[in-house]
């Protein structure tokens, strides 16, 4: 079984470490044939990951965050490469939810002798996204951590909390699966095909990555005390059952909204739009986990 890691060099916040030589430590304890491809350019892992599966590799692991992870996974569609993952962001949220060991020596293990599964894969307006989608706040705040110069879960809180006092809900049009449900406002729309954002912030604790639905999270308002219930309710895993929060299942989302919205795929910011087509793909992905 042939094996190919495709590193991010700038994911992380561990710049010191050697990990080429890591890789190839671990991987060569494990028994493995392998090669390392690292990424040269934002987007280089798509092409890579395609590249990878074509010459005939069975596992393609994304070594990095989860825009990495996104990366590879968009590359592996319609292949019969899996995607294994080695993570290395501050997120690691599709990860976490697979169970996939976080310390670098045990994911590697795991991609060079796993077991295989299918999941879903989510797409929003044409970009796929394997672990979460959304408008609204949650993709301002991405937009905007992006341009912070620092990453890590410290600059995320921080540009959470100074973007909550100036953002306001945007009034949107909500069809489930081609039949008109509600108009509302859009505080965070969330489409969850993981449970989680990443670091354990539980969006939709009850969303199954193999059950070919979307869980769809509707936070229409972010007053003082419902934003403390919904930052307790991602902590533990609550959210679902704190009141802070609607939810639906789905395979089909449309929103038209009255003013651009922002969004994001697997936490990174796309653009502002006013129409999203969102659509599940039934088990269009393999991992290895
Ligand atoms: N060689 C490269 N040079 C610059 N940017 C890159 C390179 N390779 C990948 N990228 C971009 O870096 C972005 C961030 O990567 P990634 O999400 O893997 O790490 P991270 O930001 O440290 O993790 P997290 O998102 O969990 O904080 C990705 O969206 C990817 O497009």
């Amino acid at each position: 079984m042939r094996i190919c890691f495709i590193l991010n060099p700038t994911s992380g916040t561990n710049r010191t470490q050697d990990v080429p030589a890591l890789l190839t430590r671990y991987a060569t304890a494990a028994g493995a044939e392998f090669e390392i491809q690292p990424t040269a350019y934002a987007g280089h892992a798509e092409q890579l990951a395609r590249q990878a599966a074509a010459a005939g590799c069975r596992v393609v692991v994304a070594v990095g965050g989860d825009g990495t992870v996104n990366e590879v996974a968009r590359g592996l569609l319609g292949t019969s490469a899996a995607l294994g993952i080695v993570p290395r962001g501050s997120g690691n949220g599709l990860a976490r939810h697979l169970h996939i060991p976080l310390d670098l020596p045990g994911a590697v293990r795991r991609a060079c002798q796993p077991t295989f599964q299918r999941i879903d894969a989510g797409e929003i307006n044409g970009r796929p996204f394997f672990c979460t989608a959304g408008l609204g706040f949650d993709a301002h705040v991405s937009k905007m951590f992006a341009r912070a110069g620092t990453r890590g879960l410290s600059t995320y809180v921080k540009v959470a909390l100074r973007e909550y006092r100036r953002y306001r809900p945007v009034p949107v049009q909500v069809t489930l699966q081609g039949q008109k449900l509600f108009d509302t406002h859009c505080y965070v729309l969330a489409f969850a095909n993981a449970a989680q954002y990443g670091n354990n912030a539980y969006i939709a604790p009850r969303a199954n990555i193999q059950d070919g639905l979307l869980d769809v999270c509707l936070i229409d308002g972010l007053s003082l005390p419902r934003a403390v219930r919904v930052g307790l309710g991602l902590a533990l895993g609550t959210l679902a059952t704190s009141g802070g929060a609607v939810y639906h299942t789905t395979q089909q989302v449309r929103v038209r909204s009255a003013a651009p919205l922002g969004f994001h795929v697997d936490g990174d910011y796309v653009e502002d739009a006013t129409d999203f087509e969102v659509v599940l793909h039934p088990l269009a992905l393999e991992v290895a986990v």
